[in-house]
């Protein structure tokens, strides 16, 4: 799919804002703080539901409005589809396709994109949310209907910690000790569910992830990934860790982890197992990159991570390929790696770029280069 039209509303700096797109490689270029990041940060929303940069939507809408729209003309194997989200700062977000309301969080099903940033360093050096919701994120957009899902499991996984947290207070009465048992079947109906697809995803990159690594770095050694459930007692030793139980059902393994837990939970008032807690363990020849690996291989196990997930898009999304973002990666990268990335994106339907100097893209990417300054698309370039 490609984005044909985007247009803005009170979004960040963009009072408002009207851009014709077309398939293959736009570039978008201006100073700093002009407003690059913003405009594309706009279309990962629509796909994710949520800005690459700050958690909450607050901050997406201009200062001093109440709301703000991001609407997207998009084409994809031939039909078109207008999709719209409103973000209120005082209600919820309402989302339109073709004009007629649906579910905010049915929007990814209609627009897929694959966004990389210097922020995304964090999946590698960051905390495991970070790697929990890149994971998430994909999921999602491979196969929407876990977004219900995953809202379920937060929602029963609250109700659980109030529980707990009540009985911390007062002691475990025979009453709440049921209604603890119920919340437990929920928990491990839902969060089995998510622990099986996220296992199913990280094998699933695992060969993209080494072509896309290999592809940006011409290396002899590889990148890996390694699930790290709670369910499998990462926190108590006795457990044994999941390689050596496979036969296990999910469910059965998620249910004896909370039963081993148990006083844990009530002495601390919150769920100690689930995929709420778990991790994906990133290694470098070997060695776990985070905290081994040099910033230049932290950047480009980053950058892999996102080329593999858009390579899954791409080959079963029915929605053809994604929108590739890269914003801001070449001023990051040297002359033959620049050359390297701008190979392993050739043939994606559309890429868009942000750079603050035109010079640091290669040429091939640069032949339709739209300038940003101050909230605003101008068709020359500003020196000022
Ligand atoms: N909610 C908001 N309301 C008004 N302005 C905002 C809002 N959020 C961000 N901005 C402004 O947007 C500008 C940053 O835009 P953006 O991050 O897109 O910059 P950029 O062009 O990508 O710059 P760089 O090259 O430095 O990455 C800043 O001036 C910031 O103050």
């Amino acid at each position: 799919m490609h984005v044909t039209h985007l247009s803005l509303t009170d979004y960040r700096n963009y009072a408002t804002a009207e851009i014709d797109l077309s398939a293959g490689a736009t570039l978008l270029v201006g100073r700093n703080g002009q407003g690059k990041t913003n405009l594309v940060e706009a279309i990962g929303y629509l796909s994710t539901l949520g800005s690459h940069r700050v958690s909450s939507d607050q901050a997406l809408i201009r200062a001093g409005a109440e709301a703000a729209i991001i609407r997207a003309r998009l084409q994809h194997a031939g039909r078109e589809l207008l999709v719209e989200v409103q973000l209120n700062r005082g209600a919820a977000n309402r989302a339109q396709v073709n004009r007629s309301p649906i579910k905010t969080r049915e929007l990814p099903r209609y627009c897929h994109s694959v966004l990389f940033a210097p922020e995304d360093l964090a999946l590698v050096r960051g905390e495991p949310g970070v790697r929990r919701r890149f994971l998430d994120e994909l999921l999602v957009q491979q196969t929407p209907r876990l977004a219900g899902v995953m809202s379920d499991y937060d929602r029963v996984l609250r109700q659980r910690n109030t529980l707990l947290k009540s009985a911390r207070s007062s002691g475990l009465r025979e009453a709440q000790l049921s209604t603890l048992e119920i919340w437990d079947e929920r928990l491990v109906t839902l969060g089995s569910e998510i622990i099986d697809e996220r296992s199913a995803l990280v094998a699933e990159l695992a060969e993209p992830l080494r072509v896309a690594y290999r592809g940006i770095v011409d290396a002899d050694h590889g990148p890996a990934l390694v699930p790290l459930l709670s369910i499998d007692g990462r926190e108590s030793a006795d457990v044994p860790v999941v390689s050596e139980i496979p036969a296990i059902p999910t469910a059965d393994r998620f249910r004896a982890a909370l039963a081993n837990q148990r006083r844990a939970e009530l002495d601390r008032g919150v769920t100690l197992a689930g995929p709420h807690r778990d991790d994906v363990l990133l290694e470098l020849n070997g060695l776990p990159a985070k905290g081994y690996a040099s910033h230049g291989e932290s950047w480009s196990f980053a950058l892999a991570l996102k080329l593999a997930s858009a390579e899954l898009l791409r080959r079963d999304s029915a929605g053809g390929d994604p929108v590739l973002i890269l914003d801001d990666v070449f001023a990051e990268l040297d002359r033959r790696r620049r050359e390297s990335l701008a190979a392993a994106i050739t043939g994606y339907e559309q890429v868009l770029i942000t750079a603050a100097v035109l010079e640091d893209v290669p040429d091939a990417l640069a032949e339709r280069v739209v300038h940003i300054h101050r909230g605003e698309i101008v068709d020359g370039p500003r020196d000022e």
